[in-house]
């Protein structure tokens, strides 16, 4: 234990989860693979730097050959609505009443990781698999878990990319991804996992084998844990196949996380020139050739290993207290669900608890009584052209589309700062994800000195400019202001906008 150090200050209840003995576990974690997730990261660093993305030629036979992933554990086999939400109290009774098959209980794109915020959601996560999750709000409406059935709990903890500054192990911080895996499966057993923002199958032998060591620790029979993998960033889109075959013995699913999956091509082709800018991130939906080429891949190469192949997130969302707001969503959220039950998707996600009943009716219309679609397997071939036709989105880049990405970007910022890491803004769902495209669809433009439908070109003076009247017209928006030119506009781009806004919290 004393090489062990909690930095971190007391959160209620925190002793029941930060015990020695779930500290010793993730600390084991942290010795065996930590090293191995460096390297993965450099190799991150070393294939942008190559500039290149195709299949792998030294993988061919993984793609050819015939496996599937183990069998769909019973849990799991009706995935038909997944709820998605940060793991606060009240937000996550609703998610477990909401009608929704799946929680997806988030400690990343949704979850600030204020302290508080990490041990706090572990403290929900234990009283819910315990089945005495309550809580009673400040104006005292209490709130308990009442449905018949209950969302089934998947944890998706953070990505590799982040260090966790409150617990130290042999003097260095420990990665992030293996703190919230490491406390919530000692005190839960796992068993359901998603896992964000992998670049490559090297990133899933990684977590397969982090999941084979904890269950052996445990005493868990090994291939009880199963994980669904977001494909988030367009390096692995090029491996969903070599992913999957990973962790085929831990393997649930594949996700198409669109919203991450857009920062990433804007991130890996931020410098490459005019052909890979992208048009106002409104403009860039799921019917643009290369979203349409990622998702048709991603079914099918689901259901040829007898996966499940999930779909993400419409960011519309509705409002209580606006029913032409609500309208707009309800109907753009189905036919955005409409489109990948009919592309084969076997279930998808939502942001809130009034869009359960439109997802699961588009995909009971299309699933019927049968628990998924996996036995269809869509014909057709994607090729690496078809996934980097950036070229080929309709759209252009407008002034009001920069205006927006900036504010959204401040707006999103302000909220994250203060610890909450979901927000509604101008009755969108923003979260990391969403907020990385604006601030990464920024310095793409500044970069390449975009020329916007006003006939002005971006350049620092003119995003200053933008910056400066969106932080003038938001009361307390100083620091999210300094901390989106840092992201937005440094010489150097940042990985990841949390990484230099984590030190900050
Ligand atoms: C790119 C990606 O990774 S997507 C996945 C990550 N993002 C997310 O998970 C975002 C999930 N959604 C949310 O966080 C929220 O819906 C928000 C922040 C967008 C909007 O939340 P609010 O402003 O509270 O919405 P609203 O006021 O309409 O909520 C009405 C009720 O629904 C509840 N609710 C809203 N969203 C959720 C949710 N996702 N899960 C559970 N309950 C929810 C609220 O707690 C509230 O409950 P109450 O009536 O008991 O007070
Ligand atoms: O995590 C989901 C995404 O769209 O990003
Ligand atoms: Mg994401």
């Amino acid at each position: 234990m004393a090489d062990i150090q909690v930095l971190g200050g007391p959160v209620r209840r925190g002793t029941e989860i930060l015990t020695p003995e779930a500290l010793g576990f993730v600390a084991g974690l942290h010795r065996e693979f930590a090293g191995r997730r460096d390297e993965l990261l450099a190799e991150r660093a070393r294939r942008r730097a190559l500039g290149v993305l195709d299949f792998r030629a030294d993988t061919r036979a993984v793609r050819e050959d015939d496996w599937t992933v183990a069998p769909v554990p019973g849990p799991l086999r009706d995935r038909r609505v997944e709820i998605t939400g940060p793991t606060e109290p009240k937000m996550a009774v609703n998610a477990l009443n909401s009608g929704a098959r799946v929680w997806l209980a988030d400690l990343e794109d949704a979850n600030t990781p204020h302290w508080h915020n990490v041990v706090g959601g572990q403290v929900v996560l234990r009283d819910a698999a315990l089945g005495v999750l309550e809580h009673t709000s400040p104006e005292g409406k209490h709130y308990a878990v009442t449905a018949e059935r209950p969302a089934v709990i998947v944890v998706r903890p953070r990505g590799w990319h982040l260090d966790d500054k409150h617990i130290e192990v042999d003097g260095r911080r420990v990665p992030a991804a293996l703190v919230d895996f490491g406390l919530h499966f000692f005190h839960n057993r796992g068993p359901y996992y998603y896992l964000p923002k992998l670049e490559s199958h090297l990133e899933a032998r990684l977590w397969n084998d982090v999941f084979t060591k904890a269950q052996a620790d445990l005493g868990v029979p090994h291939g009880t844990i199963r994980a669904t993998v977001l494909i988030e960033t367009i390096p692995a889109a090029f491996e969903m196949d070599e992913i999957l075959f990973e962790l085929r013995e831990h393997a649930a699913g594949l996700n198409a996380g669109r919203w991450d999956y857009l920062f990433s091509v804007i991130k890996f082709f931020r410098d490459a020139g005019p052909d890979y800018v992208l048009p106002d991130r409104d403009s860039v939906t799921m019917t643009a050739p290369m979203m349409r080429a990622y998702t048709d891949l991603l079914v099918r190469t689901c259901h040829r290993r007898g996966a499940h192949a999930i779909g993400g997130m419409a960011a519309f969302i509705p409002n209580r207290r606006d029913p032409e707001v609500t309208e707009r969503a309800l109907a753009k959220v189905r036919a955005d669900k409409e489109r990948e039950a009919g592309a084969g998707f076997d279930g998808s996600w939502v942001a809130h608890p009034d869009l359960v009943p439109v997802c699961r009716e588009v995909f009971d219309r299309v699933l019927g009584d049968a628990p998924d679609q996996r036995h269809v397997v869509p014909d057709g071939t994607v090729t690496a052209a078809d996934l980097l036709d950036v070229a080929s989105t309709p759209g252009k880049a407008t002034a009001a589309g920069l205006r927006s990405a900036v504010d959204v970007g401040v707006r999103y910022l302000m909220s994250w700062l203060g610890g909450t890491g979901a927000a509604a803004i101008h009755n969108l769902m923003e979260d990391a994800a969403t907020a990385e495209i604006a601030r990464s669809q920024v310095w793409q433009w500044l970069r390449n000195g975009v020329v916007l439908d006003t006939g002005q070109r971006v350049t620092a003076d003119v995003v200053r400019h933008v910056l400066a009247e969106v932080g003038a017209a938001l009361p307390g928006s100083a620091a999210a202001v300094e901390l989106f030119a840092e992201v937005a506009m440094a010489e150097r781009y940042p990985d990841f906008l949390t990484v230099p806004a984590y030190e900050r919290i």
